[in-house]
């Protein structure tokens, strides 16, 4: 388990680009046959993939050890989005089909949760954000027909794009995670611009469907303090709740947000005009 420290905007605007990277990128999400895990202090929220290839995989008791409970949901809520090829969760006697682009919501208290790939020709990548939670809400299965669409931005301001809201108080109850999936159209690059930032919750972004040749410019930082990393395909950027988080890619890409914090309120942004931006 990496673990990843809070930090003051006051240090982070010292950081230069290898120590920016160490902070708030997640360089791997998937390894074969495994999981990775992330823990931030903030909002100590969890970050990982897993990529069963050949047989399953489980986020291990040890994991429990590590944060001090006897398994990893005993005091916390999941939420998983498929990226790659059609696969399984087993979550103590119940099975899910989770096919691409599909969500799965584990409430607190789940003691199994073995992950498996129909295909090991297209192994399944299940993305997930991890919170602590107080109580037990319902598992539910969300296919992208069931999210909440949002299409906005324009062609002509290069950001044009739908917002799949999976995991949000319109589509089911949880105790503070929300996750979706945003995808732009074609020719568009920009996400989240005009950027803001939410005093009252942290975010992860999760980027990826891009070649090895593209990259995306993520923006971070406050408003007048702006830094970017240089972030590749399947890499995630810790965005803690003083920071701008938005980007352009060289190519389209589509990427997953995940939020935790204090209010479950999507629009609950303070947005930042493009001129105010430093
Ligand atoms: O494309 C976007 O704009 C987003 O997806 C924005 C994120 O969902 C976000 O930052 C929510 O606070
Ligand atoms: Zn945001």
């Amino acid at each position: 388990m990496q673990v990843r420290q809070s930090i003051h905007s006051d240090h982070a605007k010292q950081l230069d680009t290898s120590e920016l990277r160490r902070e708030f990128l997640i360089e791997k999400i998937f390894e074969r046959n495994t999981y990775t895990i992330t823990y931030s202090h903030i909002d100590r929220i969890i970050v990982g993939g897993v990529m069963p290839v050949e047989g399953s995989v489980s986020i291990g008791d040890e994991v429990g050890k590590q944060l001090g409970v006897s398994y990893f949901l005993e005091r916390r809520e999941l939420g998983v989005i498929n990226i790659g090829g059609p696969g399984q969760i087993v979550v103590d006697d119940t099975t899910y089909d989770i096919g691409h682009e599909e969500a799965l919501y584990v409430g607190k208290g789940a003691r199994q949760v073995e992950f498996s790939s129909l295909d090991s020709d297209k192994p399944a990548k299940f993305y997930y954000n991890s919170a602590p939670a107080h109580t037990t809400f319902p598992n539910k299965k969300i296919t992208l027909a069931e999210a909440s669409p949002q299409t906005i931005g324009d062609a002509a301001t290069s950001n044009r794009r739908t917002i799949n809201k999976f995991i949000v108080p319109d589509v089911l109850e949880t105790c503070q995670l929300t996750m979706g999936l945003t995808k732009l159209e074609q020719g568009s690059l920009w996400n989240t611009m005009p950027c803001h930032t939410h005093e009252r919750r942290m975010e992860v972004y999760f980027y990826f469907d891009m070649d090895d040749e593209t990259a995306v410019f993520h923006m971070m930082g406050q408003p007048q303090e702006t830094r970017h990393l240089l972030v590749h395909n399947e890499q995630a950027v810790i965005s803690p709740s003083w920071s701008i988080h938005a980007g352009v890619g060289t190519q389209r890409y589509t990427f997953i947000w995940g939020m935790v914090g204090e209010n479950q309120v999507f629009d609950d942004m303070d947005h930042v005009k493009v001129n105010e931006l430093r």
